[in-house]
């Protein structure tokens, strides 16, 4: 069976690297910024007032204090996003509030409890230092200063940031487009009533918001039943109505493991084998590298296939993931999840990894890596497994927040020793 890792990095290789595209601040979070950003102005632009008070010459108040204070006339009010305000005069002082621009003349600020608040005149009981209460132009940001590199995921801070420059859409890099699609004729749509022998499809679902959970933009098909025929026929018509705006990668679900209706890997070896010319003669546009079926040496998730599949507007990656929900989603976790975002360029593509104490012993079988579903206490530093190892299992999935994983030789982990947890909420 082929190591987990080489199949990782044989799903990682079937990504490029995505363009950059430029997209509204609304729709920058989650994004990863394509170009440095620079700083065309300073921030502040302009020296502000920190405090809502009086905008004084400092060396005005020199001598004041409570035993001895000072009267001023206010010559003029500067409300934040006055533009026009006047020059302070030596021995008044100008209403000012928090962000609005320091008036020429002035150098600091008193802050109004330490004032009478007066309009006309105001009492002033307390001196203040030079640049007191007085944000400096240039103090967060310089002009010219790149504040955010390219590379760096956006967040609610940067998307702030890059709005107080001005910047009003930013250059970020593409989100991977995935077609998902299902398999299997037991499936009916969620929503709809079902038969002895019929299930409801929930790996489509699944597994497009597990792509735009990752950062990708998922694009769920129909679902198809075991026909090679109409799955051909659905995934092609699905790649020919995209010609426009590509997609960079297919995952269907289901139809790949020894049964006698594996719709996805009969599809895809007839695809392989129709290279050459079609009856007319013409080159068989499916002409291409083709789809490998694989055995990983993990559970869930062992059925694995990926390659490339010649559809009407060219090659475009596949990848097949297992049936099971779990192994679904598992293989997803394990496989694509990463490629996915190390191709939009994420900082952190893989699921953070920690290591904790099992709360209960494991066993399993050798020769697979074990991927099983569990909650941690991070508190305590310890995991407890969900569920059973069944790859059906899906509600002890949804219960979980992280995967135990032990390595393919270990048959028995007890309780209190450590294993190595993906958390699943990072
Ligand atoms: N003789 C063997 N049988 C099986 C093997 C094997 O090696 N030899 N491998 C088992 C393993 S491991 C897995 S995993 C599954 C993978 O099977 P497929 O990928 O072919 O998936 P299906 O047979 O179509 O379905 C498996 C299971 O999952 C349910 N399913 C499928 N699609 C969905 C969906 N979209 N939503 C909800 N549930 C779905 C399906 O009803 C089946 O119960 O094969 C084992 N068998
Ligand atoms: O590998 Mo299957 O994915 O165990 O259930």
């Amino acid at each position: 069976m082929r190591p987990v890792a080489e199949h990782a990095a044989a799903v990682a290789a079937l990504f490029a690297p995505t363009a950059t595209e430029w997209v509204p601040l609304a729709e920058a979070r989650g994004r990863v910024l394509a170009q440095d950003l620079v700083a065309p102005h300073p921030l502040p632009p302009f020296a502000n007032s920190a405090m809502d008070g009086y905008a004084v010459r400092s060396a005005d108040l020199a001598a004041v204090s409570v035993e001895l204070p000072i009267e001023l006339p206010v010559a003029a009010d500067l409300p934040a996003g006055r533009t026009d305000g006047p020059a302070l005069a030596p021995g008044t002082a100008h209403r000012i509030m928090t962000g609005a621009a320091m008036p020429d003349g002035a150098d600091a600020v008193v802050q109004v409890e330490w004032t009478d608040g007066g309009t006309e005149r105001v009492r002033v009981d307390r001196a203040v230092e030079a640049g007191q209460n007085v944000r400096g132009a240039g103090g967060d940001v310089t002009a010219g200063e790149v504040v955010l590199e390219a590379g760096t995921l956006l967040g609610p801070a940067q998307v702030g940031l890059a709005a107080a420059i001005g910047s009003g859409t930013l250059p970020v890099r593409r989100r991977p487009r995935v077609l998902v699609l299902s398999t299997g004729s037991e499936l009916v749509a969620p929503g709809e009533p079902l038969r002895h022998g019929q299930i409801h499809e929930s790996n489509g679902p699944m597994l497009a918001a597990a792509v735009d959970d990752a950062g990708g933009r998922a694009e769920l098909l129909r679902f198809v039943p075991d026909d090679v025929e109409q799955f051909v026929r659905t995934l092609d018509d699905a790649l020919a109505a995209r010609a426009d705006d590509p997609v960079d990668l297919v995952m269907t679900s289901g139809g790949v493991s020894a049964g006698a209706y594996e719709v996805v890997k009969d599809a895809f070896s007839r695809t392989r084998s129709d290279e050459g010319s079609t009856p007319t003669g013409e080159p068989d546009r499916r002409e291409g590298r083709g789809v490998t079926f694989t055995k990983v040496a993990m559970q869930p998730g062992m059925p694995q296939g990926l390659g490339h599949h010649a559809g009407p507007t060219g090659e475009v990656a596949v990848v097949t993931l297992p049936g099971n929900p779990v192994s679904s989603l598992v293989s997803f976790e394990v496989f694509v999840r990463p490629a996915l975002r190390a191709a939009f360029g994420h900082p952190q593509p893989e699921r953070p990894r920690v290591r904790a104490r099992l709360a209960e012993a494991l066993d399993k079988p050798a020769g697979r890596r074990q991927f099983r579903r569990g909650r941690i206490d991070a508190v305590a530093g310890t995991v407890a497994p969900v569920g059973g190892a069944g790859s059906h299992l899906l509600a002890a999935l949804a219960r979980a927040d992280c995967l135990i994983v032990v390595d393919e030789q270990v048959t028995h982990v007890d309780a209190g020793e450590t294993a190595e947890v993906w958390l699943l909420d990072g």
